[in-house]
């Protein structure tokens, strides 16, 4: 986009440093850190009321922090800045169900300064993208809510954003429609975008992401060792009651020690991801808080 900011994979391409934002009397963010590269998933995830949302928004620029700093690829960010080049997809698709996809979109398109055609030709282009292309002139109050949260997620993609914010984006999306998120998201992150993904569908999640983030009680926990993808080995021919397995934490090892096996001639009867690691972790920093 513009040519100030300097997009690499080192530099963050945005950074949250010690942010809080309070409501009235109640702290909703304490102190959040995080880094988002891009080329990359991270999974931000902790219990109802933890403040991932409100540390969502701040990180959109739509929220102003009360304390703390937003970098942008390394430089400190504005909320105009920060709007440019963000994606936004809130939990919940908000007003404007009156107008059609075609018209939410290029009215989008419009905010951030395209011109009518090419506004609405990436309307089009973006509801093909999230085969909502059907639904292109009739008023989005009559779509489902799993087609509302792909056309949230098309107007999230309207600016072409570096960096892209979803809030339980699979909520209400049939299994197919995750997939074809999943896939979209890991599409866009190969060409490098940056990308935070706030969910509960821990199992899913898992699946997603490169990275994790843990929030509790307003305040970011950093990324859990053991929220790392775990690799389990099972070798040919040991009885399933002995300890046949070979557990190794993260896909670097995991490929490394199955390359082994296989150039000593090994048999091997299973090599599968071990899908409970971010369950675990996330119930081990639940007890810790309580
Ligand atoms: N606009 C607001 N006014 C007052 N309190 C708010 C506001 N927004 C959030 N809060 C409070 O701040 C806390 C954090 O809310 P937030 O929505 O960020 O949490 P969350 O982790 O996204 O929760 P969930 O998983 O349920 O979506 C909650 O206690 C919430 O009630």
């Amino acid at each position: 986009m513009t040519a100030q900011h300097g997009w690499t994979s080192t530099v963050p391409a945005l950074t949250g440093l010690g942010l809080a934002r309070s409501f009235g009397g109640h702290q909703a963010v304490a102190h959040a850190d995080i880094a988002l590269y891009s080329g990359r998933i991270i999974g931000l995830v902790g219990p109802n009321g933890a403040g991932k949302t409100t540390l969502l928004l701040m990180l959109a620029g739509l929220l102003a922090p009360d304390r703390g700093e937003l970098l942008l690829a390394g430089a400190p960010a504005d909320p105009k800045s920060l709007r440019a080049h963000i994606g936004w997809m809130p939990d919940v698709f908000g007003t404007w169900e009156s107008l059609t996809p075609r018209e939410i979109l290029t009215a989008f398109g419009r905010l951030h300064g395209a011109d009518k055609a090419t506004a609405d030709r990436r309307a089009v282009e973006l509801l093909h993208q999230v085969h909502l292309v059907e639904f292109t002139d009739h008023p989005a109050s009559g779509l489902s809510r799993g087609q509302k949260q792909r056309l949230g997620l098309a107007r999230a993609l309207v600016n072409r954003p570096q960096i892209i914010l979803l809030d339980e984006p699979a909520s209400g999306m049939d299994p197919r429609s995750r997939i074809e998120l999943r896939s979209q998201l890991r599409a866009l992150a190969d060409a490098g975008a940056a990308v935070v993904i706030s969910s509960h569908i821990l199992s899913e999640l898992e699946e997603m992401v490169d990275d994790v983030v843990m929030m509790t009680g307003g305040a970011t926990r950093g990324t859990p060792a053991t929220a790392a993808p775990r690799w389990r080995i099972r070798l040919v021919g040991q009885p399933a009651d002995q300890a046949s397995y070979i557990d190794l934490p993260d896909d670097e090892s995991a490929a490394k020690h199955l390359a082994g096996l296989v150039a000593q001639g090994t048999p091997i009867a299973d090599f599968s991801r071990v899908t409970s690691g971010l369950e675990q972790a996330y119930l081990d920093l639940d007890a810790d808080r309580t």
